[in-house]
């Protein structure tokens, strides 16, 4: 199929500190790319580098034959790279629905009125011209399994489901990439079966993942391949069980102050 994302020597620098130095990987079209490595690894920066939340220091990154190496969110977004965040980011005085919504919003580029939230939204699903939205945000709720939070704050809902609703509003922009930063943190394991299950579909609906986790029982479970970053270098690459076996991996990340959660 090929690669649908390639970084090439991509490096990070903060001041003196280097946080990802000379990065080189392929994702392949259809994958699972699992993304780990100790605390202080580099993986938020490499996520925030593809995402275009800011440049490289050096290095290129393409994505769909394109260079983005310098775009910015926005645009790399617009290309078709979702992402969502160690923290979630919601809007919590907002509905889940309207939450989708917002997000489609921000996808079709509409101007600033379309950002009076409340007035907006209310309106919005009762509109001819923006049912076809609602459907498509209704839809989105569905399909990650919060619909019964519809017309809740989401500020009310359970804590696993906002994590739920963070990957909808990801899903609002119809990626072909979806960059998830760490999704199961916080999650029972009951709730981390679901979260599993989840990504499965929508990596079963031919959406590219990449993903940073801490849960090893989440990463090997669902990874087609795995990269291991350490200092902000790749360290190993491969198949799950290669990669976990890979004395450098044990080492550097598996044994020792790791917080890897198994
Ligand atoms: N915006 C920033 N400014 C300065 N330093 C930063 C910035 N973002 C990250 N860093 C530093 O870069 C290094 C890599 O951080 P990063 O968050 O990418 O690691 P990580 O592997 O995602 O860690 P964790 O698993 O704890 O989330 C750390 O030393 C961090 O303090």
């Amino acid at each position: 199929m090929g690669a649908i994302l390639t970084t090439e020597r991509l490096t990070k620098h903060f001041g003196g500190l280097t946080a990802v130095n000379d990065v080189s990987f392929n994702l392949e079209q259809g994958e699972i790319l699992g993304l780990i490595g100790p605390n202080g690894a580099g993986k938020t920066t490499l996520i925030n580098l593809i995402s275009g939340a800011f440049p490289p220091s050096s290095g290129s990154i393409t994505f769909n034959g394109k260079d983005i190496t310098h775009d910015k969110a926005h645009t790399v977004n617009t290309l078709g790279i979702a992402r969502t965040f160690q923290v979630v980011r919601i809007f919590s005085r907002l509905t889940a629905l309207e939450n989708v919504l917002a997000a489609m919003v921000d996808r079709r580029r509409k101007g600033p009125w379309h950002l009076v939230w409340d007035s907006f939204f209310r309106r919005a699903c009762a509109l001819t011209e923006d049912a076809q939205a609602c459907a498509t945000a209704d839809s989105l709720l569905e399909f990650v399994g919060i619909t019964k939070y519809r017309d809740e704050q989401a500020g009310n809902m359970p804590y696993a489901l906002t994590k739920r609703l963070e990957i909808a509003r990801a899903l609002a922009t119809n990626p072909k990439l979806l960059l998830l930063d760490e999704p199961s943190s916080g999650l029972n394991p009951a709730e981390l079966t679901g979260q599993i299950d989840l990504i499965q579909k929508i990596n079963a609906q031919g959406t590219s993942i990449l993903i940073i986790e801490h849960v090893m029982k989440v990463i090997m479970g669902i990874s087609h391949r795995l990269i291991v970053l350490h200092y902000g270098e790749k360290i190993a690459e491969g198949e799950p069980e290669t990669v976990y076996n890979d004395p450098m991996v044990v080492e550097a990340y598996l044994g020792g102050d790791s917080d890897a959660q198994h």
